[in-house]
């Protein structure tokens, strides 16, 4: 069931761009950065209950995905963190296709697994979590 509530672009003109250019194109353009490969996740507000819609890394692994709080290894984490922790709803576009998706925080040897798949896809993730204390939260998405 598709995530209802009224659409508010990020904050971040270079983040609102490439989602705008990503749905506009129905997944055809805006789908990669520096080369590779981006998804759009949909999170519910966790206080305004507004649709927030997230560019992020593609990290998947036989038809499943995880998402990387990364933020650029910023020492706190990005606000869609809380949006997931508060509604583990969501919608992962990729490409043209789009599903609704159930997040799940992962912790211990599951995170470690798919720490290594996303590291895999986006080798920058390491250097983001070598340069803060913080522990950059990993989510996989399954799912609804
Ligand atoms: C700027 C801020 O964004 P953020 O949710 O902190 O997310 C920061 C970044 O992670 C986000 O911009 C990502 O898209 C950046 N980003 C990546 N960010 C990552 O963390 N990981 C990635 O792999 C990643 C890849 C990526 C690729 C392309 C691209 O264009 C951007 C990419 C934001 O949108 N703030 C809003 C609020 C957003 C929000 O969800 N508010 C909640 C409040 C939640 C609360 O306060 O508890 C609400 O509406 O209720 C605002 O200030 O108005």
């Amino acid at each position: 069931m598709p995530l209802e509530g009224e659409y508010e672009p990020s904050p971040e003109k270079w983040v609102r761009d490439q989602v705008e250019l990503f749905e506009g194109s129905g997944g055809t353009e805006g789908t990669t950065m520096r080369g590779m490969p981006v998804i759009i996740l949909t999170t519910l507000g966790a206080r305004s209950g507004k649709i927030r819609k997230t560019p992020l890394m593609r990290v998947e692994h036989d038809g499943r995905y995880a998402v990387v709080a990364s933020k650029g290894g910023a020492p706190s984490h990005p606000v869609w963190y809380h949006n997931l922790v508060a509604d583990p709803r969501a919608e992962l576009q990729d490409g043209p296709v789009r599903q609704d998706m159930t997040a799940r925080e992962l912790d211990g040897a599951e995170r470690e697994l798919w720490w290594k798949r996303a590291v895999e896809a986006y080798p920058d993730y390491a250097d983001y979590q070598a340069g803060t204390d913080r522990v950059i939260p990993v989510f996989v998405l399954e799912l609804a």
